[in-house]
Protein backbone atom coordinates (compact mmCIF):
# COMPACT_ATOMS: atom_id res chain seq x y z
CA UNK A 1 0.00 0.00 0.00
CA UNK A 2 1.37 3.57 -0.93
CA UNK A 3 2.05 5.85 1.89
CA UNK A 4 -1.18 8.23 2.45
CA UNK A 5 -0.78 11.53 1.83
CA UNK A 6 -1.59 14.23 5.09
CA UNK A 7 -2.41 17.82 3.89
CA UNK A 8 -2.22 20.35 6.19
CA UNK A 9 -4.72 23.48 5.57
CA UNK A 10 -3.39 26.10 7.81
CA UNK A 11 0.25 25.88 8.37
CA UNK A 12 0.83 27.95 11.70
CA UNK A 13 1.79 27.19 15.15
CA UNK A 14 -0.21 23.55 15.66
CA UNK A 15 0.39 22.29 12.13
CA UNK A 16 4.10 23.26 12.64
CA UNK A 17 4.23 21.12 15.72
CA UNK A 18 2.34 18.17 14.17
CA UNK A 19 4.68 18.24 11.46
CA UNK A 20 8.11 18.35 13.02
CA UNK A 21 6.62 15.79 14.89
CA UNK A 22 5.61 13.49 12.20
CA UNK A 23 8.97 13.84 10.78
CA UNK A 24 10.65 12.59 12.99
CA UNK A 25 8.69 9.21 13.34
CA UNK A 26 7.76 7.78 10.65
CA UNK A 27 6.45 9.99 8.36
CA UNK A 28 8.31 11.12 5.19
CA UNK A 29 8.38 14.56 4.14
CA UNK A 30 7.20 13.69 0.35
CA UNK A 31 3.69 12.13 1.88
CA UNK A 32 2.95 15.76 3.57
CA UNK A 33 1.63 18.73 2.52
CA UNK A 34 0.99 21.98 3.31
CA UNK A 35 -1.01 25.09 2.55
CA UNK A 36 -2.00 28.28 4.21
CA UNK A 37 -2.52 31.87 3.06
CA UNK A 38 1.44 33.44 3.79
CA UNK A 39 4.13 32.83 1.74
CA UNK A 40 6.50 33.64 4.13
CA UNK A 41 5.20 31.02 6.68
CA UNK A 42 5.18 28.47 3.65
CA UNK A 43 8.74 29.01 3.06
CA UNK A 44 9.80 28.69 6.50
CA UNK A 45 7.99 25.56 6.28
CA UNK A 46 9.42 24.18 3.48
CA UNK A 47 13.17 25.42 4.43
CA UNK A 48 12.45 23.12 7.60
CA UNK A 49 10.73 20.28 6.59
CA UNK A 50 11.33 19.80 2.93
CA UNK A 51 8.08 19.17 2.69
CA UNK A 52 5.69 20.67 -1.01
CA UNK A 53 3.87 23.62 0.56
CA UNK A 54 0.93 25.72 -1.62
CA UNK A 55 -1.24 28.21 -1.17
CA UNK A 56 -4.19 26.65 -3.09
CA UNK A 57 -5.86 24.84 -0.44
CA UNK A 58 -8.07 23.01 -3.09
CA UNK A 59 -4.96 21.24 -4.40
CA UNK A 60 -4.44 19.55 -0.88
CA UNK A 61 -8.31 18.37 -1.47
CA UNK A 62 -7.28 17.05 -4.55
CA UNK A 63 -4.05 15.46 -3.82
CA UNK A 64 -4.72 14.14 -0.05
CA UNK A 65 -5.88 11.30 1.64
CA UNK A 66 -6.68 12.69 4.71
CA UNK A 67 -7.03 16.47 5.20
CA UNK A 68 -6.19 18.13 8.53
CA UNK A 69 -7.62 21.48 8.64
CA UNK A 70 -5.83 23.48 11.28
CA UNK A 71 -6.88 27.12 10.61
CA UNK A 72 -8.23 29.23 13.55
CA UNK A 73 -11.95 28.28 14.24
CA UNK A 74 -13.01 32.25 13.33
CA UNK A 75 -12.11 31.00 9.42
CA UNK A 76 -13.12 27.56 9.61
CA UNK A 77 -16.27 27.77 7.52
CA UNK A 78 -15.14 30.21 4.74
CA UNK A 79 -11.82 27.39 4.36
CA UNK A 80 -14.35 24.71 3.93
CA UNK A 81 -16.92 26.03 1.69
CA UNK A 82 -14.17 26.56 -0.91
CA UNK A 83 -12.94 23.46 -0.74
CA UNK A 84 -14.13 21.75 -4.16
CA UNK A 85 -16.73 18.97 -4.05
CA UNK A 86 -17.03 16.33 -4.28
CA UNK A 87 -13.91 15.15 -2.71
CA UNK A 88 -12.04 12.42 -3.00
CA UNK A 89 -13.75 9.24 -2.18
CA UNK A 90 -12.82 7.68 1.20
CA UNK A 91 -10.56 11.33 2.19
CA UNK A 92 -10.59 11.51 5.92
CA UNK A 93 -10.99 15.10 7.23
CA UNK A 94 -9.55 15.56 10.59
CA UNK A 95 -10.53 18.94 12.38
CA UNK A 96 -8.03 20.47 14.89
CA UNK A 97 -9.78 23.22 15.50
CA UNK A 98 -11.13 24.26 18.53
CA UNK A 99 -15.00 24.70 19.38
CA UNK A 100 -15.98 23.55 15.81
CA UNK A 101 -18.76 20.87 16.14
CA UNK A 102 -18.80 17.71 13.73
CA UNK A 103 -22.13 19.14 12.98
CA UNK A 104 -20.95 22.01 11.59
CA UNK A 105 -18.06 20.36 9.93
CA UNK A 106 -20.58 18.14 8.16
CA UNK A 107 -22.70 21.61 7.07
CA UNK A 108 -19.71 22.79 5.89
CA UNK A 109 -18.17 19.86 3.89
CA UNK A 110 -21.50 17.70 3.01
CA UNK A 111 -22.96 15.63 5.14
CA UNK A 112 -21.10 11.93 4.25
CA UNK A 113 -17.38 13.73 4.91
CA UNK A 114 -15.89 10.70 7.59
CA UNK A 115 -14.75 13.43 9.87
CA UNK A 116 -12.63 13.01 13.18
CA UNK A 117 -12.63 16.01 15.80
CA UNK A 118 -9.19 16.30 17.24
CA UNK A 119 -7.70 18.62 20.09
CA UNK A 120 -3.65 18.54 19.92
CA UNK A 121 -1.08 20.26 21.91
CA UNK A 122 2.24 21.62 21.11
CA UNK A 123 4.25 19.15 22.95
CA UNK A 124 3.57 17.06 19.54
CA UNK A 125 6.82 19.27 18.06
CA UNK A 126 8.85 16.97 20.39
CA UNK A 127 6.90 13.72 20.40
CA UNK A 128 5.71 13.93 23.52
CA UNK A 129 2.45 15.59 22.51
CA UNK A 130 -1.45 14.13 23.96
CA UNK A 131 -4.74 14.39 21.90
CA UNK A 132 -8.34 13.52 22.70
CA UNK A 133 -9.94 12.22 19.22
CA UNK A 134 -13.80 11.62 18.07
CA UNK A 135 -15.09 10.58 15.27
CA UNK A 136 -18.53 10.50 14.14
CA UNK A 137 -20.08 6.86 13.39
CA UNK A 138 -19.75 6.84 9.42
CA UNK A 139 -15.95 6.83 10.10
CA UNK A 140 -14.40 3.44 9.03
CA UNK A 141 -12.23 1.55 11.49
CA UNK A 142 -9.04 1.68 8.92
CA UNK A 143 -9.75 5.69 9.11
CA UNK A 144 -9.50 5.14 12.52
CA UNK A 145 -6.04 3.83 12.60
CA UNK A 146 -5.21 6.09 9.90
CA UNK A 147 -5.52 9.40 12.49
CA UNK A 148 -3.94 7.24 15.53
CA UNK A 149 -0.87 6.57 13.27
CA UNK A 150 -0.62 10.64 12.72
CA UNK A 151 -1.13 11.70 16.79
CA UNK A 152 0.72 8.60 18.01
CA UNK A 153 3.41 9.81 15.74
CA UNK A 154 3.59 12.53 17.68
CA UNK A 155 2.58 11.39 21.42
CA UNK A 156 -0.65 9.30 22.73
CA UNK A 157 -3.74 9.65 22.10
CA UNK A 158 -6.86 8.71 23.41
CA UNK A 159 -10.52 8.03 22.15
CA UNK A 160 -13.69 10.20 23.63
CA UNK A 161 -17.04 8.63 23.66
CA UNK A 162 -19.03 11.93 23.28
CA UNK A 163 -17.80 14.93 21.30
CA UNK A 164 -18.97 17.07 24.13
CA UNK A 165 -15.56 15.81 25.78
CA UNK A 166 -13.73 17.50 23.58
CA UNK A 167 -14.02 21.13 25.67
CA UNK A 168 -12.80 19.33 28.94
CA UNK A 169 -9.85 18.11 26.49
CA UNK A 170 -9.30 21.45 25.21
CA UNK A 171 -9.38 23.14 28.84
CA UNK A 172 -6.65 20.07 30.29
CA UNK A 173 -4.06 19.78 27.75
CA UNK A 174 -5.16 21.88 24.58
CA UNK A 175 -4.19 24.84 26.30
CA UNK A 176 -2.19 22.70 29.17
CA UNK A 177 1.41 23.47 28.28
CA UNK A 178 0.48 27.43 28.29
CA UNK A 179 -0.35 27.23 32.16
CA UNK A 180 2.55 25.12 32.35
CA UNK A 181 5.01 28.29 30.48
CA UNK A 182 3.36 30.56 32.47
CA UNK A 183 4.47 28.87 35.75
CA UNK A 184 7.55 28.25 34.92
CA UNK A 185 7.84 31.90 33.82
CA UNK A 186 6.61 33.32 36.81
CA UNK A 187 8.83 30.35 38.89
CA UNK A 188 11.89 31.99 36.99
CA UNK A 189 11.00 35.44 38.04
CA UNK A 190 10.77 34.15 41.48
CA UNK A 191 14.09 32.63 41.69
CA UNK A 192 15.74 35.50 39.85
CA UNK A 193 14.07 38.11 42.56
CA UNK A 194 15.95 35.42 45.26
CA UNK A 195 19.19 36.55 43.97
CA UNK A 196 19.53 33.94 41.36
CA UNK A 197 20.99 35.11 37.68
CA UNK A 198 17.87 34.83 35.43
CA UNK A 199 19.68 31.73 33.15
CA UNK A 200 20.38 29.87 36.27
CA UNK A 201 16.62 30.32 37.83
CA UNK A 202 15.29 29.46 34.00
CA UNK A 203 18.04 26.44 33.95
CA UNK A 204 16.75 25.13 37.42
CA UNK A 205 12.77 25.87 36.57
CA UNK A 206 12.98 24.02 33.42
CA UNK A 207 14.55 21.36 34.92
CA UNK A 208 12.81 20.86 37.52
CA UNK A 209 9.34 20.55 35.47
CA UNK A 210 11.10 18.12 32.97
CA UNK A 211 12.09 16.37 36.03
CA UNK A 212 9.21 16.05 37.81
CA UNK A 213 6.65 15.78 34.60
CA UNK A 214 8.99 13.10 33.92
CA UNK A 215 8.90 10.72 37.48
CA UNK A 216 5.02 11.49 37.74
CA UNK A 217 4.69 9.81 34.13
CA UNK A 218 6.97 7.03 35.07
CA UNK A 219 5.39 6.33 38.85
CA UNK A 220 3.45 3.63 40.45
CA UNK A 221 2.13 6.36 43.01
CA UNK A 222 -0.31 9.47 42.28
CA UNK A 223 1.13 12.96 42.11
CA UNK A 224 -0.43 13.73 45.83
CA UNK A 225 2.09 11.50 47.36
CA UNK A 226 5.03 12.45 44.73
CA UNK A 227 4.14 15.56 46.61
CA UNK A 228 4.41 14.24 49.95
CA UNK A 229 7.38 12.74 49.19
CA UNK A 230 8.54 16.35 48.73
CA UNK A 231 7.31 18.06 51.72
CA UNK A 232 9.60 17.36 55.07
CA UNK A 233 7.60 18.49 58.06
CA UNK A 234 7.86 21.55 59.12
CA UNK A 235 10.59 22.24 56.13
CA UNK A 236 11.03 24.59 53.12
CA UNK A 237 8.08 22.80 50.66
CA UNK A 238 5.74 22.88 53.69
CA UNK A 239 6.12 26.28 54.01
CA UNK A 240 5.52 26.87 50.28
CA UNK A 241 2.82 24.49 50.02
CA UNK A 242 1.19 26.19 52.88
CA UNK A 243 1.32 29.63 50.83
CA UNK A 244 -0.54 28.11 47.65
CA UNK A 245 -3.35 26.58 49.36
CA UNK A 246 -3.54 29.87 51.79
CA UNK A 247 -3.96 31.33 47.95
CA UNK A 248 -6.44 28.19 46.83
CA UNK A 249 -4.01 27.66 44.26
CA UNK A 250 -6.21 24.74 43.25
CA UNK A 251 -9.38 26.87 42.85
CA UNK A 252 -7.64 29.35 41.08
CA UNK A 253 -6.93 26.68 38.64
CA UNK A 254 -10.81 25.10 38.60
CA UNK A 255 -11.65 28.33 37.51
CA UNK A 256 -8.76 28.96 34.78
CA UNK A 257 -10.21 25.68 33.23
CA UNK A 258 -13.46 26.19 33.18
CA UNK A 259 -13.43 29.51 31.66
CA UNK A 260 -11.42 27.77 28.85
CA UNK A 261 -13.75 24.66 28.84
CA UNK A 262 -16.70 27.74 28.50
CA UNK A 263 -15.12 29.28 26.13
CA UNK A 264 -14.81 26.08 23.87
CA UNK A 265 -18.71 25.55 24.31
CA UNK A 266 -19.14 28.98 23.40
CA UNK A 267 -17.09 29.14 20.43
CA UNK A 268 -19.02 26.26 19.20
CA UNK A 269 -22.62 28.21 19.44
CA UNK A 270 -20.81 31.87 17.75
CA UNK A 271 -19.10 29.69 14.97
CA UNK A 272 -22.07 26.97 13.85
N1 LIG B 1 -1.70 26.42 19.16
C1 LIG B 1 -2.12 25.42 19.93
O1 LIG B 1 -1.54 25.11 20.99
C2 LIG B 1 -3.32 24.62 19.52
C3 LIG B 1 -4.13 25.01 18.49
N2 LIG B 1 -5.23 24.26 18.13
C4 LIG B 1 -6.08 24.68 17.02
O2 LIG B 1 -5.27 24.68 15.86
C5 LIG B 1 -5.75 25.66 14.96
C6 LIG B 1 -4.58 26.52 14.49
O3 LIG B 1 -4.04 27.18 15.61
P1 LIG B 1 -2.57 27.77 15.57
O4 LIG B 1 -1.70 26.87 14.78
O5 LIG B 1 -2.22 28.12 16.95
O6 LIG B 1 -2.85 29.12 14.74
P2 LIG B 1 -1.88 29.89 13.75
O7 LIG B 1 -2.44 31.25 13.57
O8 LIG B 1 -0.46 29.74 14.18
O9 LIG B 1 -2.06 29.07 12.37
C7 LIG B 1 -3.15 29.21 11.52
C8 LIG B 1 -2.60 29.33 10.10
O10 LIG B 1 -3.70 29.37 9.20
C9 LIG B 1 -3.34 30.23 8.14
N3 LIG B 1 -4.55 30.63 7.42
C10 LIG B 1 -5.40 31.66 7.69
N4 LIG B 1 -6.38 31.68 6.76
C11 LIG B 1 -6.15 30.64 5.91
C12 LIG B 1 -6.81 30.15 4.76
N5 LIG B 1 -7.93 30.73 4.28
N6 LIG B 1 -6.30 29.08 4.14
C13 LIG B 1 -5.15 28.46 4.58
N7 LIG B 1 -4.49 28.90 5.67
C14 LIG B 1 -4.97 29.97 6.32
C15 LIG B 1 -2.60 31.36 8.81
O11 LIG B 1 -1.79 32.09 7.89
C16 LIG B 1 -1.79 30.61 9.86
O12 LIG B 1 -0.49 30.28 9.40
C17 LIG B 1 -6.82 26.48 15.68
O13 LIG B 1 -8.07 26.11 15.19
C18 LIG B 1 -6.65 26.09 17.13
O14 LIG B 1 -7.88 26.07 17.80
C19 LIG B 1 -5.52 23.07 18.75
C20 LIG B 1 -4.74 22.62 19.75
C21 LIG B 1 -3.61 23.37 20.27
O1 LIG C 1 -6.07 28.84 22.65
C1 LIG C 1 -6.71 28.22 21.80
O2 LIG C 1 -7.84 28.55 21.46
C2 LIG C 1 -6.08 26.99 21.16
C3 LIG C 1 -6.87 25.74 21.46
C4 LIG C 1 -6.06 24.99 22.46
C5 LIG C 1 -4.77 25.67 22.48
N1 LIG C 1 -4.79 26.73 21.73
Amino acid sequence: MTAPRIGFIGAGNMATSLIGGMLQNSFKAGQILASDTSAEQLERLHRQFGIHTTTDNAELARDCDVLVLSVKPQVMQAVCAALPAPRRSGQLVISIAAGITCDSLAAWLGADTPLIRCMPNTPALRGQGVSGLFAVPRVSAEQRKLAESILNAVGISLWLEQESQIDAVTAVSGSGPAYFFYLMEAMTDAGEQLGLPREVAERLTLFTALGAADMAVHSDVDTAELRRRVTSPNGTTERAINSFAADDLPGMVARAMRAAAERSAELSRELA
